[in-house]
């Protein structure tokens, strides 16, 4: 190596041949760090894994709870991923066939440090020394991240990269395959996008509790599927006319308290979902939108809008208070006074005023929309996967917490609207058509 150096420095002096010498030797083991098989690429880091007791938390698979939505809450609090998750995340990575690439391995090691000693104190090492450099940069990157975030983002994304490298484990969307056992939705895939579609267009799409129900089921599918991105539309005129108000009808006096406390964890789970969706995932907004169809948007990483579509969230005409962590993500988005315009005054805006502001990607004329944004959304769909994924987590795992706090909020205030004379007269009002919103 150092003849190698010496001869492409000939005529330099000793210690520039030297520095020279050793920058290339660092360059090689670097190389050699990328090539290395995967059976071996651990084998660096291996010394830095040990027998740990973890606890289970597993934040971006929010499956785990579907069936009951009483269970999804438990899952997000009491249930922890134990000494034996993260052991299988260890051994699931030295079984890995396919190399991961430098970035990823750099990221593993970065949050197996971080879970394990937390954030990084040792002092930096020297600008030649490339690899441990590399390790060292990755892991201070993590900043502050919490012990027990790190560790499960250390389980996430080892379960990622082996569901991606693992096909057969997984459900395989065929080209355009219609998955059954959706009655109010059509979910497909094709093309690496996993289309979710609201379907009860002659009711404007608003969402019954089977809807809800169904949504959080297709979304948990969605996260698990091999596709790249998922998006959610609706069927005919409209994106979604918020939550079907006859969801509160039909109730004797003495169950609507035991109604409303369902509701309250309904939501809860449902908006829980959306937080903790891993992948990108898109809103394909077709047309006008009401109440929770427009607050959750925020939560989508994409919002696209034909012109026609509208933003509506008339909760104070309906006894209601906001949902769907609009009461902390709209403020931040658009200031407070236009956000208090929507969710106070139920201000209607029209998609470019909500591009605007912020809470609509891009917008597309109706004529068009339907071309132009699947054109845009297959494209997207063949950039590397696990990169989309693993991006998408980085940027929304600063707020998670903030936003689960936001959310328990909410649906523990809504359960007491819900109950209130002005919710109910509200209901009514619209049940007996004296009031469109
Ligand atoms: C458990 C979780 C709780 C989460 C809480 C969320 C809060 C919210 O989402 S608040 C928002 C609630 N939504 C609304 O207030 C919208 C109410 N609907 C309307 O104002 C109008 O229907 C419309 C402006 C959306 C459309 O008006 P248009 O004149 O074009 O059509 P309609 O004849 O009114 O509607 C056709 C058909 O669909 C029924 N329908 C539409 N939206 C709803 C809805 N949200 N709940 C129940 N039913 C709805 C409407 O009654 C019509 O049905 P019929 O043909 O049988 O009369």
């Amino acid at each position: 190596m150092a003849g190698v150096t010496g001869r492409l420095v000939r005529g330099w002096c000793p210690r520039a041949v030297r520095r020279l010498s050793l920058l290339l030797t660092s360059i090689l083991q670097c190389l050699s760090f990328t090539f290395l098989p995967v059976a071996k690429f651990t084998q660096p880091f291996r010394n830095h894994f040990g027998n740990h007791c973890w606890e289970r938390r597993n934040l971006f698979c929010p499956s785990s709870s579907l069936q009951v939505p009483a269970q999804l809450h438990m899952s997000k609090t009491a249930m922890g991923a134990s000494q034996k998750d993260f052991e299988s995340a260890m051994n699931q990575v030295k079984l890995l066939e396919k190399d991961p690439g430098n970035e990823v391995k750099l990221k593993l090691y970065a949050l197996y440090k971080q879970a394990t000693e937390g954030p990084c104190s040792t002092p930096k090492p020297g600008v030649f020394d490339l690899i441990n450099k590399a390790k060292w940069d990755a892991w201070n990157a993590l900043g502050n991240l919490p012990k027990e975030t790190a560790r499960q983002n250390y389980v996430d994304l080892v379960s990622g990269l082996s569901s991606s490298s693992d096909s057969s484990s997984q459900v395989k969307p065929e080209a355009d395959r219609e998955q059954a056992g959706y009655e109010t939705l059509v979910m497909t895939s094709e093309d690496g996008i996993t289309k979710i579609m609201l379907n009860r267009p002659t009711k404007m799409n608003a969402l019954t509790t089977q809807m809800y129900q169904e949504i959080m089921l297709a979304l948990e599918a969605a996260s698990k599927d091999d596709s790249t991105i998922t998006v959610l539309t609706g069927n005919g005129s409209y994106f979604s006319s918020g939550n079907d108000l006859t969801n509160f009808t039909h109730i004797s006096p003495d169950e609507i308290e035991e109604k409303a406390r369902r509701g309250a964890i309904l939501l809860r789970d449902f908006v829980g979902c959306f937080i903790d969706f891993p992948k990108p995932l898109v809103a394909a907004v077709n047309g006008p939108a009401v109440g929770i169809s427009v607050t959750i948007l925020r939560l989508f990483d994409l919002v696209y809008a034909s012109d026609r579509a509208t933003f509506h969230t008339p909760f104070s005409h309906l006894g209601q208070t906001p949902e769907g962590c609009s009461s902390y993500t709209f403020p931040k988005l658009m200031g407070p006074g236009k956000a208090a315009e929507m969710l106070i005054f139920g201000k209607k805006l029209t998609a470019a005023e909500a591009c605007a502001q912020g809470l609509v990607t891009e917008v597309f004329p109706d004529s068009t929309f339907q071309k132009e944004v699947w054109t845009r959304l297959k494209a997207y769909s063949k950039l590397p996967r696990n990169a989309l994924r693993i991006s998408k987590q980085m940027i929304r795992n600063h707020e998670k917490e903030k936003l689960h706090a936001t959310n328990a909020e909410e649906s523990r205030i809504l359960q007491e609207r819900w109950l209130s004379d002005e919710c109910m007269n509200a209901i009514m009002n619209f049940l007996s058509r004296k009031a469109k919103m």
